[in-house]
């Protein structure tokens, strides 16, 4: 809608004949985004060739679980190299790769010019309304940044660039699970203290993982980090926070995924993330916890006590060494 409004030739591609039609005919896409109208320019379709035929850019807005699949179903139907860009927000389990690494390894030499990361506070929600919504993009290429910057600026969507790509996909990817815990601590009946406590000790945990993997730790206090970790463990937009609300409340992950129908990112990148701060050897106890409740059974306020009785530390102890 953001590059439609901006007088962009562009076309919606999903998977589904029913939501392509209505998105094309109709203009609205009620059930993921009810009583929003979406630009009459916006085109959709539901066959993938037809919906990229004479592409030069392709966004990826794809749950991360997805991105394989379409990336190989494009190597089939694109003839031309174009430059992609991605909004999904994960890391894959077991691989532990980020998005852009997935999309490297998938898609054709000939067909990729190039990957941008666009990243940071924007519900979509509040996206569709023309609500002011500042976004990172961060490329090895920049000017493949700068590209992406130039398609999405507008007066109410504000773009910047960042060289971080590893830290722009990191914070994007790891702030779903502190939203999912957040959320858990809301659903206990815990308030602002905890959810304060949880945005600030989180960011260190996703900084040092980060930090590990070669990220550059002041993207984490940027958009992508910071922004978009304040956003999604406050807004009730936040799919991961809604699904950790209702695990804080004492449902089963089952009963809240089921109920949730739409993706909850940060279900799988807890995953994730759990395996790789062992491989790295970086402490990230909020993870620990979630990662218990998650996947082995335990109840959230057993692990709230555990974090809370953790052994004596220095506050600022993981910056030293930090360049
Ligand atoms: N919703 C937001 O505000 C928002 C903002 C920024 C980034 N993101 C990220 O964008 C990605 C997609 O999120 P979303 O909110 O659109 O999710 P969603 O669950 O709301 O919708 C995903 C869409 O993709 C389709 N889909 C699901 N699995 C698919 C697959 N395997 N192949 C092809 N299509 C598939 C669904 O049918 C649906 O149309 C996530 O990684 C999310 O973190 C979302
Ligand atoms: O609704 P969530 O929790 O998946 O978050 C969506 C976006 O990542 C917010 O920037």
């Amino acid at each position: 809608a953001v590059l439609a409004s901006n007088g962009h030739d562009c076309t919606l591609w999903s998977r589904r004949t029913e939501q392509a039609e209505e998105i094309a005919e109709k203009h609205t896409n009620e059930q993921y985004l009810p009583g929003a109208v979406l630009p009459d320019t916006l085109k959709a379709d539901h066959n993938l060739a037809r919906a990229v035929s004479g592409a030069s850019i392709i966004v990826m807005a794809v749950p991360t679980k997805g991105i394989r699949k379409v990336c190989r179903d494009l190597n089939s139907v694109l003839e031309g190299p174009v430059l992609f860009a991605h909004v999904s927000k994960g890391i894959e389990p077991d691989t532990h790769k980020r998005i852009s690494e997935v999309m490297e390894e998938e898609l054709d030499r000939e067909i990729c010019q190039g990957i941008v990361v666009l990243s940071g506070p924007s519900h979509a929600e509040e996206v569709i309304r023309n609500q002011p919504t500042t976004v990172t993009v961060a490329a090895k290429n920049t000017e493949h940044a700068r590209r992406v910057q130039d398609l999405f600026m507008n007066q109410s969507f504000r773009v910047y660039t960042n060289d971080d790509v590893v830290g722009v996909e990191i914070g994007g990817a790891l702030k779903n699970i502190i939203a999912l815990a957040a959320g858990v601590t809301d659903g206990l009946g815990y308030g602002d203290n905890a959810k304060a406590a949880l945005i600030t000790r989180g960011l260190a945990e996703i900084t040092r993982l980060g930090v590990a993997m070669g990220a550059n730790p002041l993207t984490f206090s940027g958009l992508s980090g910071l922004g978009d970790l304040i956003v999604t463990c406050t807004s009730v937009h936040s799919r991961n926070w809604r699904a950790g609300n209702m695990l804080g409340k004492g449902k089963s992950l089952d009963e809240v995924l089921d109920s949730m129908g739409m993706v909850v990112e940060g279900v799988r990148t807890t995953k994730a993330a759990h395996q790789l701060s062992k491989e790295c050897g970086v402490p990230m106890p909020i993870t620990e916890a979630l990662y218990a409740v998650l996947f082995e059974g335990q109840k959230p306020i057993d692990r709230v006590e555990l974090l809370m009785g953790r052994m004596k530390k220095n506050e600022t102890e993981d910056l030293a060494g930090w360049s």
